[in-house]
C-alpha cells in the first residue's frame, strides 16, 4: 500500500520507531453497564472526555451515528467524542462506560436534514438521467460549532446508503477529513464511514476495518483561511479544478494540473457526475468581510447549485441579497438557498477538547488507533543539505521583506492576498522540531504552487551535526520532494519518548 504522494516503497532504510506503543497499557477497570430505551425519531446524545472511553451496543432496532447506521451485536468505543445515535424507529443501546454528559432529546432537525438529502437526491436522480446534467454541489455553512460538518457526514452517509459517491469537499483547515488538520481535502465516497472516528484520518498503512479512502489533500498549515487568504485562495481554486475535471462529463478533457496519481478523486465514473459534491466550510468565513469574500470565491470557483446556512438567520439573509438576483450565467448556476437550523445537540469544543483532538489524529495517522490497528512509523537521519523546506507565509510571523530576493509573492500566483507571501524558503533549524512537515507533490526547483499531499513528521533536529531525524509513516528512503512546514497544527511533543 502506498501513501499518497509519499511513495515510500522502496527497501526500508529507516528503523522502526519504538518510542511509543499504541496499545494502553492501564490495567483496564470494569465499565458501568447501563440499557437506555431510546423511543423513535429521538436521540441519545453522549459526551466522553479524552482518556476515558465508552463503549456502545445496538441491541435491537436500528439506530444511527451521523448518518452511519450501526449494526446489531457490534461494540463501538469511543473517547473524546460528542456525538448522538439517533433512531428513527426506536431502539435498545446497551451502554458501558460513564459518558461525562449524556440525556436522551425529543428535539432534532433529523426530518429537515433528510428532506433536504431527497431533494438532493431527486437532483442526482435528474443529473443520472441526462447526459449533461451535473449533480448538486451543495456547500454547508454557519458559524462555528454550528453542526456543519456534522451534517456533512449525515448527507454523505445518506448518499453513501443510496448507492451515491458523492465527493466531500473539506475547506476547513481547523479540522481534516481523512487527513491531518491543517489541510484541504476531497474524498470520493462510496462506502460506509467509521462511526467510531467520524472522518477520522485514512490510515496510511496496516488493515482497516472500513475500506480505505484516499483523499486528494492539498497542505494550508494555518488554522483559519485569514490566516494567508491567498494561499486559501490558490489551494480552493485548484481543488475545485481537480474536483470539477472529476465530476466532468468528458472524460477526454485535460486533467487538473499535478493531479496526484493515487487519489480516488481523480477517478472519474458517470455516477461520480450526478452524486455531486458536498463542501464543508470553516465556521469564521461566515463571519467577517474577508470571510465573505473567500466565501464568495469558493462558491463561484465550486459552481456551488445549493447553499445551506445552518444556524444563522444574518448570513442567511447576507447570503439572499449577495446571490438570489445573480443573473444566470454559464459559470454561474442559479443557487438555490436553504435556511435549516442547528441541532440543539451541537456543543462548543473549548482550546483543550480541540488542541487533544488535533494531537489524536497526528498520533493515529502516524501510529493507528490503540486496540483497532496499530501502524509502525519509520524514523529515518536526513542531513539538511538533503532538504527543500518551504514555510507558509503567516501575516504575523512573515514580514515581506524578509523574503529571499525573486519571491514576490504576486509573481506567485494567487492573487488577492494584500502582499502576503504564499511560501518563502526556509532554513532547517531547531524550529522545525516537532512539527508536520507535508512532502509536496513537486519537484525541488519548481515555484511556489504546490500540491501538498503527505506528512512526515521531525522528531529530532542536530544543529552543529546538521542533520535531523524524521518519523515517517511508511518505510523507504525519503523522495527527493521539497516540504512546507507551517504552525498549524501546532508542534506535537507528545509522540516523542
Ligand atoms: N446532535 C448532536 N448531538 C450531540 N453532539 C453533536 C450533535 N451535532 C453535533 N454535535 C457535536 O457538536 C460539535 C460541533 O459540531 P460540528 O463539528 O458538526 O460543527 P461545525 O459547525 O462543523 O464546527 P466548526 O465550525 O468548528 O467546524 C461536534 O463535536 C459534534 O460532534
Amino acid at each position: 500500500m502506498s501513501v499518497p504522494g509519499l511513495q515510500l516503497s522502496e527497501l526500508p532504510i529507516g528503523q522502526p520507531f519504538s518510542n511509543f506503543t499504541a496499545q494502553d497499557s492501564t490495567p483496564a477497570e470494569p465499565l458501568a453497564e447501563k440499557t437506555y430505551e431510546i423511543a423513535k425519531l429521538r436521540e441519545w446524545r453522549f459526551e466522553v472526555a479524552f482518556g476515558a472511553t465508552v463503549e456502545v451496543k445496538l441491541l435491537k432496532g436500528s439506530a444511527e451515528i451521523f448518518g452511519t447506521e450501526l449494526p446489531i451485536g457490534h461494540k463501538f468505543t469511543f473517547t473524546g467524542t460528542k456525538s448522538a445515535i439517533f433512531t428513527w424507529h426506536g431502539c435498545t443501546l446497551e451502554v458501558r462506560g460513564s459518558p461525562s454528559v449524556e440525556y436522551t432529546s425529543e428535539e432534532t432537525p433529523m426530518t429537515a436534514y433528510t428532506n433536504l438529502h431527497f431533494a438532493l437526491e431527486k437532483q442526482r436522480g435528474m443529473a443520472s438521467e441526462s447526459p449533461t446534467m451535473q449533480g448538486p454541489r451543495v456547500m454547508i455553512i454557519g458559524p462555528e460549532n454550528a453542526g456543519k460538518t456534522s451534517l456533512v457526514k449525515i448527507l454523505t452517509a445518506y448518499a453513501v446508503r443510496q448507492g451515491q459517491k458523492p465527493a466531500v469537499v473539506n475547506l476547513d483547515p481547523k479540522e481534516g477529513v481523512l487527513s491531518l488538520p491543517g489541510t484541504l481535502s476531497a474524498t470520493s465516497f462510496s462506502t460506509i464511514m467509521d462511526v467510531e472516528e467520524g472522518f477520522g484520518s485514512s490510515p496510511t498503512s496496516g488493515p482497516s476495518p472500513v475500506p480505505v479512502k484516499l483523499p486528494l489533500v492539498y497542505y494550508y498549515g494555518l488554522e483559519t483561511p485569514e490566516g494567508n487568504t491567498k494561499l486559501y485562495r490558490a489551494l480552493v481554486s485548484r481543488m475545485a479544478v481537480a474536483v470539477s475535471s472529476r465530476l466532468s462529463e468528458d472524460d477526454q478533457s485535460t486533467p487538473p494540473p499535478s493531479p496526484p496519481s493515487t487519489n480516488e478523486v481523480n477517478t472519474r465514473t458517470p455516477q461520480d457526475r450526478s452524486s455531486g459534491i458536498i463542501i464543508d466550510t470553516p465556521g469564521t468565513i461566515s463571519q467577517t468581510p474577508t470571510g465573505y469574500d473567500l466565501l464568495h470565491h469558493a462558491i463561484s470557483e465550486f459552481s456551488v447549485t445549493t447553499l445551506v446556512v445552518l444556524g444563522s438567520e444574518r448570513l442567511y439573509s447576507d447570503m439572499l441579497r449577495r446571490f438570489e438576483d445573480r443573473p444566470n450565467h454559464q459559470h454561474h448556476p442559479p443557487i438555490s438557498i436553504i435556511k435549516l437550523s442547528k441541532s440543539g445537540g451541537c456543543v462548543d469544543r473549548d482550546d483543550a477538547f480541540l488542541r487533544a483532538s488535533r494531537e489524536r489524529s497526528i498520533r493515529e495517522y502516524f501510529f493507528g488507533e490503540p486496540k483497532k490497528r496499530t501502524l509502525s512509523p519509520y524514523t529515518m537521519t536526513v542531513g539538511f543539505d538533503d532538504l527543500n523546506i518551504w514555510r507558509v507565509g503567516e501575516a504575523s510571523t512573515l514580514n515581506a521583506s524578509l523574503l529571499p530576493i525573486g519571491h514576490d509573492d504576486d509573481e506567485e500566483g494567487g492573487g488577492g492576498g494584500g502582499g502576503q507571501a504564499l511560501l518563502a524558503q526556509a532554513e532547517c533549524s531547531m524550529l522545525l522540531q516537532h512539527s508536520v512537515a507535508a512532502v509536496l507533490h513537486a519537484e525541488v526547483g519548481d515555484g511556489v504552487h504546490i500540491l501538498a499531499e503527505s506528512s512526515v513528521m521531525g522528531a529530532s533536529v542536530d544543529e552543529q551535526k546538521r542533520y535531523m531525524k524524521i518519523l515517517a509513516p511508511m518505510p523507504g528512503r525519503l523522495p527527493p520532494k521539497p516540504l512546507v512546514v507551517s504552525s498549524f497544527p501546532e508542534p506535537t511533543f507528545s509522540l516523542v519518548g
